[in-house]
Parts: C-alpha cells; sequence; structure tokens
C-alpha cells in the first residue's frame, strides 16, 4: 500500500516536471471555460505531426557521431508553423511537443498568422567546434527539409542557436531548392534579410509586458526591484532595458549560478563581462550565489529568462516576487501555477510575455517577402502595438472569466484557433 501510494507520489513529481503535460493541463482549464467542442478539443490538443532524425556528423578527428533531431509542428491551420531550434543535451519529445504547441497559443494570442512548431537537437554545442556546429546544423536542416519552407515552417533561434544558425539553414535550404530564400527563417543576420530588431524584440516584449503589468498593480519601475534569471538573448537584453527603464536589476544568472548586487547592477557592465568572459563567473561587485537561490532573494519582479521548470512545487513557497513575467517558455510549472495564484502572485505567462520574438520574426518574414526592409523604429513601434494589444485582449478575458493571466491567454488563443477550424470546415 505505501509502496503503491510512493509510486503514485513519484509518477506525479514526475508529470509535474513533463512540460507537455503541463500545457495540456492549463489548455484544459481554458477548454473547459470555453465549452470546447470534444471533437475539437482533441485535435488541438495533439501536434499535427511530428519528426524524428538522426544526424550523422563527421566530428573534427575523423570519428562519426549520430545526435538525434526533432521537429514537431502542433498547427499550421492560421499560417506556416513557426517556431526556434534549440540545441541542447537534454532535449526530449515531449518537450518539444510542449515547446510547439506552445508556439501555436502564443502566435495566436499576438494574432501572428502562423501556426506552432518547434526543433531541438540533443546535444551539448559547447563540446563542440564551430566547424562541428555548422556541419550538424546542415545536415539537421537537410534531414528535415520535407517539411519546411517558407509557406509551410520557417525555423528560428531559440536556446543555444543564433544568427549564424538560422544563416547556415538558410544558405543549406537555399542550396537544396536552388535559388536564395531568405524567408525560410527569421532571426537572420541583417545582411542575409534579417530584421532591424529582431535580437532585442524578445526582451523588448518582456521589458514591455513587465510594464504594462506593473501598471496594472500600481507599481513603478523606479520601485521596482527586478530579479533575471538566464542572461543570454531574453534575459540579457530583457535585464539591459528593465534596466535603462529605471528598474533596479539587483541580479541575473547563468548556468554557473547567479550575481546579486542590492544597489543595483551595473547592466551594461554586467553584458560586457558575458562577452568578454562567456560566463558570469567572477563577475566583480556582486556577491554569487548558486543554483536557482535568485529566484528565492527578496524582489517584487520576478523574470525568468532561461528554460522550464524553475518554479516548481519545491521552491514556489519561497518565492518572494508578487509579479513573474515569463521570459521563459514554460518556467513555472502547473502545480506552482496553483499555488502563486492563491497568493495572489501575478504571472504573465510566456506566450504573451515573450512573444515579442515571434512577432518581430512575422516582420521579417513579411520584410523578406516583400523584399522590401522597415527602419527600426517601425519595428519597434509596430512591436509596441503588438504587445500591448494583445496584453489588453488578455486582460479584459482575465477579468470576463474571472481566471488567471495565463487561463486568460490560452482561452484568447484556443479561441481564434478553433474559430479557423470550424470556418475552414475541417472538422464537418
Ligand atoms: N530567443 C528567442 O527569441 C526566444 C526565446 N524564448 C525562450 O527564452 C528562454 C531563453 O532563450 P534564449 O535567451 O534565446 O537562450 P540563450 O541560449 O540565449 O540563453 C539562455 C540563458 O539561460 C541560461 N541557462 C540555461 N539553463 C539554465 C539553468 N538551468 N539555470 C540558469 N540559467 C540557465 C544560459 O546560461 P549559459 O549561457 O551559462 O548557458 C543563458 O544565460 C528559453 O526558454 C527560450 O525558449 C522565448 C521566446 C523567444
Ligand atoms: O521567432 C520565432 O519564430 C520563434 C521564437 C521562439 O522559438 C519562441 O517564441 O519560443
Amino acid at each position: 500500500m505505501s509502496t503503491g501510494s510512493a509510486v503514485a507520489s513519484q509518477a506525479s513529481q514526475q508529470d509535474e516536471f513533463n512540460p507537455f503535460l503541463a500545457m495540456a493541463e492549463r489548455f484544459d482549464v481554458a477548454a473547459d471555460h470555453l465549452g470546447l467542442e470534444p471533437g475539437v478539443r482533441e485535435v488541438l490538443r495533439a501536434p499535427d505531426r511530428e519528426l524524428i532524425v538522426s544526424i550523422p556528423v563527421v566530428m573534427d578527428s575523423g570519428q562519426v557521431r549520430v545526435f538525434k533531431g526533432y521537429r514537431v509542428q502542433h498547427n499550421y491551420l492560421r499560417g506556416p508553423a513557426k517556431g526556434g531550434i534549440r540545441f541542447a543535451p537534454d532535449v526530449h519529445l515531449d518537450e518539444v511537443r510542449a515547446l510547439a504547441a506552445w508556439m501555436t497559443w502564443k502566435c495566436s494570442v499576438v494574432n501572428v498568422p502562423f501556426g506552432g512548431a518547434k526543433g531541438g537537437v540533443v546535444v551539448n554545442p559547447r563540446e563542440l567546434s564551430m566547424g562541428e556546429l555548422e556541419r550538424l546544423t546542415r545536415r539537421y536542416t537537410t534531414a528535415i527539409m520535407d517539411i519546411l519552407g517558407p509557406d509551410r515552417d520557417v525555423p528560428a533561434p531559440d536556446m543555444n542557436t543564433n544568427e549564424q544558425t538560422m544563416a547556415w539553414i538558410m544558405d543549406t535550404y537555399s542550396m537544396h531548392v536552388r535559388r536564395s530564400t531568405t524567408a525560410i527563417v527569421t532571426g537572420k543576420p541583417l545582411s542575409l534579410g534579417g530584421s532591424l530588431g529582431r535580437t532585442e524584440a524578445t526582451g523588448r516584449g518582456v521589458m514591455i509586458t513587465c510594464r504594462e503589468a506593473l501598471r496594472t498593480l500600481g507599481m513603478r519601475p523606479e520601485n521596482t526591484r527586478a530579479v533575471v534569471q538566464g542572461s543570454g538573448n531574453v534575459g540579457g537584453i530583457g535585464a539591459l532595458l528593465l534596466h535603462r527603464e529605471g528598474y533596479k536589476v539587483i541580479s541575473i544568472s547563468d548556468i554557473s549560478g547567479a550575481i546579486v548586487n542590492d544597489k543595483g547592477l551595473d547592466l551594461p557592465a554586467v553584458l560586457t563581462w558575458i562577452r568578454e568572459h562567456g560566463t558570469l563567473e567572477k563577475f566583480p561587485e556582486a556577491d554569487h550565489i548558486e543554483g536557482t537561490a535568485a529566484l528565492e532573494l527578496d524582489c517584487d519582479l520576478l523574470v525568468p529568462c532561461a528554460t522550464e521548470n524553475q518554479i516548481t512545487s519545491r521552491n514556489v513557497d519561497d518565492v518572494k516576487a508578487k509579479l513573474i513575467v515569463e521570459g521563459a517558455n514554460g518556467p513555472t510549472t502547473a502545480a506552482a501555477d496553483k499555488r502563486l495564484e492563491e497568493r495572489g502572485v501575478l504571472v504573465v505567462p510566456d506566450i504573451l510575455a515573450n512573444a515579442g520574438g515571434v512577432t518581430v520574426s512575422y516582420f521579417e518574414w513579411v520584410q523578406d517577402r516583400m523584399g522590401y526592409f522597415w527602419t527600426e523604429e517601425i519595428v519597434n513601434s509596430r512591436l509596441e502595438q503588438a504587445m500591448v494589444s494583445a496584453f489588453n485582449d488578455v486582460d479584459r478575458v482575465r477579468r470576463r472569466y474571472d481566471v488567471s493571466m495565463r487561463i486568460a491567454s490560452y482561452i484568447v488563443a484556443i479561441e481564434r484557433v478553433a474559430e479557423v477550424y470550424k470556418l475552414r470546415g475541417i472538422l464537418g
């Protein structure tokens, strides 16, 4: 008997950390509020297409290593599937499924005409040379090529991938189709059809949602102590923009741990240090703490921008922030969400807070297809408009249904996708 319940509790702990189940749990709550028909519910819950590939790469040593790669297309009814590619040693199918579904909901929340997809390769990119990374990227692109295309599925950067990765994907795809096809990926270098403002877009979107959320709480940036987890594309740029807006950013972290300065960090100096040293380790003028301890620091605003499952049933009661704005995808588990709601903590969910990246990816795709490029001011002002409008749509639904911002975001997103299903007549 006791063995049975120990097994059950172990299983439910594993469930808590399964991102796809976390997505599905929130989806079900929102679908109940919408009274979604069982058929539509079943279709929208599951990915449309999943591809698992083996990627042989000749390493610098001459030895061949075979890596595993995924591309999951959750949904492409509202337009081409869209979503990043991550390189990480612990990527797994349920994670990529969840990330793909979150892309569908995210694109719908900000009302860009894309579906959702995500890709991953099981690799620690730090262990590979540039040449090995390039061969891996090109071979992975070739392996998933059949389901890619500017009108079918358009990748972008995610964890441990960047402009250079996108340039290799664009070149590989273009060689196969025998013409330069810039709109096959977004997040490219400017000289290959990238958009001004894309690199900063996710962090900028996070900054805009922090501002809108602060407003609803009657708080002001200059009185807000912020902790940012992660210092890559989203966390690093997000923290810098918060700093520029007058927030006191007291902590930022990377995989090595967090730096803390109660008086507020000098963010430009922190980012220069990371550029020069590749890590936050040994950054002067700050205390160093280990692991996820920074999530429990005394602060007003917590901005997780690293990875999934950071705020969980294990540490949620030690989180002191009154506002959490999710720059990362899936940083809060469903169990932790419930506790945060009970405690009155406002959580701006990933599918709203980090949607600035895909919004400017959409602008990039549009510019590539027009062959006409916008100024940074135009990109940023259109991003501002899209983020504020999405925030207001979600906030209205939150009040109407008396639900959390997360469930309200899912309601907005699912309703828009479900409408397309019905109008296209796919389900009779
Ligand atoms: N890039 C984009 O446009 C978008 C990204 N996102 C999401 O934002 C998150 C971050 O992505 P992005 O900034 O692009 O990725 P990056 O690879 O640029 O940066 C990731 C950052 O998180 C740190 N990190 C990774 N794992 C941990 C950990 N376990 N604990 C603490 N820090 C950790 C990394 O540290 P180190 O450098 O030491 O490895 C790095 O500072 C992901 O969830 C991603 O899906 C969402 C929307 C768009
Ligand atoms: O810019 C994009 O297309 C997708 C970015 C992404 O992967 C994400 O929003 O999680």
